[in-house]
């Protein structure tokens, strides 16, 4: 028998699909072993959810902010525990695991502000009884989320969807299981009824099992481009179903005249190398003006980045940077710059494996600005491309030069920079002066082009957790005090 780690109407058990592992890549070793939810337990899930949801949406939104609040205050009162097993199935540093505990237990305030702001009733002058706009929650979404926040992202979708009022289906990265199955033991404590929240854990099949369900109203998604195609694919010609898809991109950073060199660099830093480099929004383009304000910037963040702590996530002191998501994360990596070099690229620091079978490598950067085809891909990890550009107009057609559009900042001192930056760049969030990671919950988070589906999350999410329902309404059948010609009563 193995371990109970499917929750499903409010029941911990085995899975009855393949055996899976997690592990932990910083220190190579095996963190978690559960067999996957086989595809007749998705579907147990999905009945779970569905018999569920009618009366969830029927206790009010007052009675599920009671539960969503107490499951906020777990959150609190766990918060070290969590960022412990964050750190140890992500490989990032405790001090930034900790900050991701903290955005989770902060997304309640924020859902329920943006749930009343976005999605709440408005009632709308009418000469002759009541107009109202009101929203209704879909009923049983599925939710998937990436390995790179396994707590804060799914739980950006999650969180929204149950103030609403639906039911949920979530099936997290196969690479962070075991914190998956943390946060839904803290909602199950919080008193959320079962079949409300189930956990489908498992690879790939689990979620193509999910996903491919007629009996889902809607899928949240956050992870790659690449599997979001799949799904857009897959849900095409079912308008019933709401898509919300939260994916990658290719962000470029331009830097334009500053004065304090220093802190574009840690602005910079900040962009490519927070995490690994593995955050969506993570700058991986940086446009340098070409000549000597350009160099002195390359230089000390060369020097800078040389100097970064690489290191264990339990490290003391701590580390900036911790391990990537697996050995196998890191090699992907190690390839993704000998291709930029291959194809003209000059490194001016390598990307480096720091540790055998573990995921800790070195920060890298590598001027491209001689590939001509350069390759429009995300690569998801430490490696920032330099490109060199003569003037704004050029670095932004550069910049624009991608199928994504989801993060891009310009570093400038001059507000006409600015003005003429945010006309003309074409992604979801665009930072002046500002590291264009650690986006606010408080606003909308998505992209353009390949990074989303206008579906965007954070703030907005409330918008794909309900739809709208338009009503005009008086307390009896009346009259109308003209009638339209041709009546005759
Ligand atoms: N825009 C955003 O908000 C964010 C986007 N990301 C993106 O996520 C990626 C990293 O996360 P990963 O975990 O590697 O993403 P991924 O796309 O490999 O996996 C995401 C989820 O989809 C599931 N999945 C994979 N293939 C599937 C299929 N064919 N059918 C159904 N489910 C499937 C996985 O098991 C996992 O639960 C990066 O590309 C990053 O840019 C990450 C964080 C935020
Ligand atoms: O969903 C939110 O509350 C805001 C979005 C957010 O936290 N974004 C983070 C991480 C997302 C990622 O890059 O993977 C960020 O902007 O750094």
């Amino acid at each position: 028998m193995t371990d109970a780690v499917q929750y499903i109407n409010g029941q911990w058990l085995p899975g009855e699909g393949p055996l899976f592992t997690s592990r932990d890549p910083a220190k190579n070793a095996e963190l978690w072993r559960g067999a996957a939810a086989s595809t007749s337990q998705v579907s147990a899930a999905i009945v779970a959810a569905r018999a569920a949801s009618v009366a969830w949406a029927d206790r009010g939104v007052e009675e599920r902010l009671i539960i969503a609040k107490r499951y906020g205050d777990l959150l609190v009162e766990h918060k070290e525990r969590l960022a412990q097993l964050i750190a140890e199935e992500t490989g990032k540093p405790y001090w930034e695991s900790l900050t991701e505990a903290a955005a989770m237990a902060g997304k309640i305030a924020l859902s329920e502000k943006a749930y009343f702001e976005r999605t709440g009733t408005t009632e709308n002058p009418m000469a002759d009884g009541r107009a109202f706009i009101r929203h209704k929650p879909h009923g049983v979404v599925a939710v998937f989320g990436p390995y790179n926040f396994p707590g804060h992202l799914p739980n950006g979708h999650i969180v929204p969807a149950l103030i609403a009022g639906n039911a949920v289906v979530f099936k997290p990265s196969e690479l962070t299981p075991k914190v998956a199955q943390e946060m839904v033991k803290l909602w199950d404590q919080a008193g959320l009824p079962a079949g409300v929240l189930n956990l489908v854990q498992g690879e790939v099949s689990t979620g193509q099992a999910l996903a491919a369900h007629p009996n889902i109203d809607g899928l949240f998604f956050t992870g790659s481009s690449r599997t979001g195609n799949v799904l857009h694919t897959q849900l095409a010609g079912q308008p019933s179903k709401i898509l919300a898809l939260e994916m990658g991109g290719n962000n470029p950073l331009v830097v334009g005249e500053v004065a304090d060199i220093d802190a574009a660099v840690h602005s910079i830093v900040q962009s490519a190398f927070i995490t690994a480099g593995q955050r969506c929004t993570c700058a991986r383009r940086l446009l340098l003006p070409k000549g000597e304000a350009g160099d002195r910037i390359l230089a000390r963040l060369l020097a800078v980045t040389k100097a970064i702590k690489v290191g264990l996530y339990d490290a003391e002191p701590q580390p900036f940077m911790g391990s990537m998501i697996s050995p196998q994360a890191a090699k992907s990596m190690i390839a993704a710059q000998a291709h930029l070099l291959a194809l003209g690229g000059q490194s001016l620091l390598m990307l480096k494996s720091l540790q055998a079978d573990t995921g800790l490598v070195s920060p890298g950067i590598i001027d491209v600005t001689a590939i001509s085809d350069l390759p429009d891909e995300e690569y998801f990890g430490p490696l920032l491309q330099v490109i060199r550009y003569g003037d704004l107009a050029e670095a932004l057609t550069v910049a624009n030069n991608t199928r994504y559009g989801l993060s891009a900042g310009l570093l400038s001192d001059y507000q006409q920079d600015w003005e003429y930056f945010f006309r003309h760049i074409r992604a979801g969030i665009v930072n002046w002066n500002k590291p264009i990671t650690g986006a606010s919950g408080a606003a909308p988070f998505g992209g353009v082009g390949n990074s989303g589906n206008h579906r965007a999350s954070a703030y907005y999410a409330a918008d794909y957790c309900a739809y709208p329902v338009a009503s005009v309404e008086d307390d009896k059948v009346s009259m109308p005090a003209n009638l339209s010609p041709g009546l005759n009563f």
